[in-house]
């Protein structure tokens, strides 16, 4: 079959292919994937079927039907991979940001009935149509950025009706538009004004009557281990519920206090263990011997929230760790969707060099969402989420601050306009 797609005259085509397939990239791995220069890429209806040199390129297979994409020497690498959000909420917390930065913390904010639990007021309070509205334009907003898969948790319902309602937007908000949406379920977010004092029974009850309801309608089940939150024993408990269900398990944990919840999950077999700033060597070096679990780093979360400790990227993958970076998009600790501001803040303030910032938006956080055969790398048989950018060297991408450098962005080889808001 001809080619439908060709991206021709790529500068520097970030393959992110040629390590290991049967596992995430660690250590040396993070950074000695293939980059190829003046380079193309085809693709046939949604797969890429042909990568090279543009030396190479078999002309033959470019019909009049072929669409071509002339990436004028500039850089092409995968759509990236935003391997957590909490997409569907309504409402904001700017009106916290002041209290943020008179010094309250954001644990005394939550104490005190806001944070989390002002969101869940207002989401309590939103219709479907709503949330589905507010969902559909963040997820907008990300393919200006480039992302081409978004998680979304659920976790600002907190009773049956509105957690199972907001995992039905994220599900209907991935049919309304081009960018895959994968749903994980944070019912097990904090512990609802219904259940103050009793996080064990709040967990019982999600796991009796909620996670039997969303089995086939979300992939994943995340907890919220915190001073605050759920501790690591009701954690472990209830995450060994969820895989007894067979849900992929995903925890936030280390974020604010070294309570072990990380290494917990990680033993548990977990996908991903989420935030580890406060992470302590003896734990990631369990981690690391799993060997199945991704540390997923969250570097706006620590600027935003200003706190001095960001999670020690350096040190976790000099410890063989695999690590993804993503925004952790939510109205309380990152009102941001600029992956590309988490990709460099990951360089500055944990250590990690370009080439690993890169695999870590791509293909490590497409392993944190158990979809590393399908997406997160350019490799014939991949599905072609693939991005045309404005810059012609990797090295410029953690360098402009905060910009975008995306000029063209095709989800399973269809390429879409990125319209003005
Ligand atoms: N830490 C827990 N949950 C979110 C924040 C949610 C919120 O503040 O609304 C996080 O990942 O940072
Ligand atoms: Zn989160």
């Amino acid at each position: 079959m001809p080619y439908t797609l060709l991206i021709r005259n790529c500068g520097q085509l970030l393959t992110l292919s040629g390590g290991p397939t049967h596992r995430p990239l660690t250590g040396p791995d993070l950074a000695s994937w293939l980059i190829l220069e003046n380079a193309f890429v085809a693709c046939e209806n949604e797969r890429i079927v042909a990568l090279g040199l543009m030396a190479e390129l078999d002309e033959s297979q470019i019909t009049p039907a072929t669409q071509i994409v002339d990436a004028q020497g500039k850089v092409v690498m995968p759509g990236l991979v935003e391997c957590h959000t909490h997409l569907v909420f309504a409402g904001n917390r700017a009106h916290e940001f002041q209290r943020k930065l008179q010094g309250e913390s954001y644990l005394d904010i939550l104490a005190s009935g806001g944070g989390i639990l002002s969101t869940v007021r207002a989401t309590r309070a939103a219709s479907e149509a709503e949330l589905l509205d507010n969902a559909l334009r963040h997820l907008r907003d990300f393919r200006r950025y480039g992302v081409t898969t978004v998680e979304a948790k659920s976790g600002y319902g907190l009773d049956r009706e509105t957690e199972l309602r907001l995992v039905r937007v994220a599900r209907q908000a991935g049919r309304q538009q081009p960018v895959r949406v994968v749903p994980t379920f944070l019912g097990a977010h904090v512990v609802p004004p219904e259940y103050k004092g009793r996080p064990a029974d709040y967990l019982d009850f999600l796991a009796a009557e909620v996670l039997p309801a969303l089995r086939g309608e979300a992939e994943f089940v995340d907890i919220f281990c915190e001073q605050g939150a759920f501790s690591v024993e009701d954690s472990r408990r209830y995450l060994q519920q969820a895989r007894e269900l067979g849900f992929g398990l995903k925890i936030h944990a280390e974020q604010l206090h070294d309570l072990g919840g990380s290494a917990m999950a990680a033993e548990l077999g977990a996908v991903s263990v989420d935030h580890c700033d406060y992470l302590n060597a003896e734990d990631a070096a369990t981690i690391a011997a799993g060997g199945q679990t991704v540390v997923v780093l969250l570097p706006l979360v620590p600027l935003f929230l200003r706190q001095e400790t960001y999670a020690p990227g350096r040190q976790l993958i000099e410890q063989g760790l695999p690590v993804a970076i993503s925004t952790d998009f939510n109205p309380g600790s990152c009102p941001s969707k600029n992956l590309w501001l988490a990709l460099s803040v990951a360089c500055l303030k944990m250590g990690l060099t370009p080439l690993e910032a890169i695999a870590g938006v791509t293909l490590n956080a497409a392993w944190a969402l158990n979809r590393a055969t399908e997406i997160g790398s350019i490799a014939v048989g991949k599905r072609a989420d693939i991005l045309v950018l404005d810059v012609p060297d990797y090295q410029q991408i953690p360098y402009w601050l905060g910009e975008n450098p995306v000029r063209e962005v095709i989800i399973g080889g269809v390429t879409s306009a990125l319209e003005a808001p």
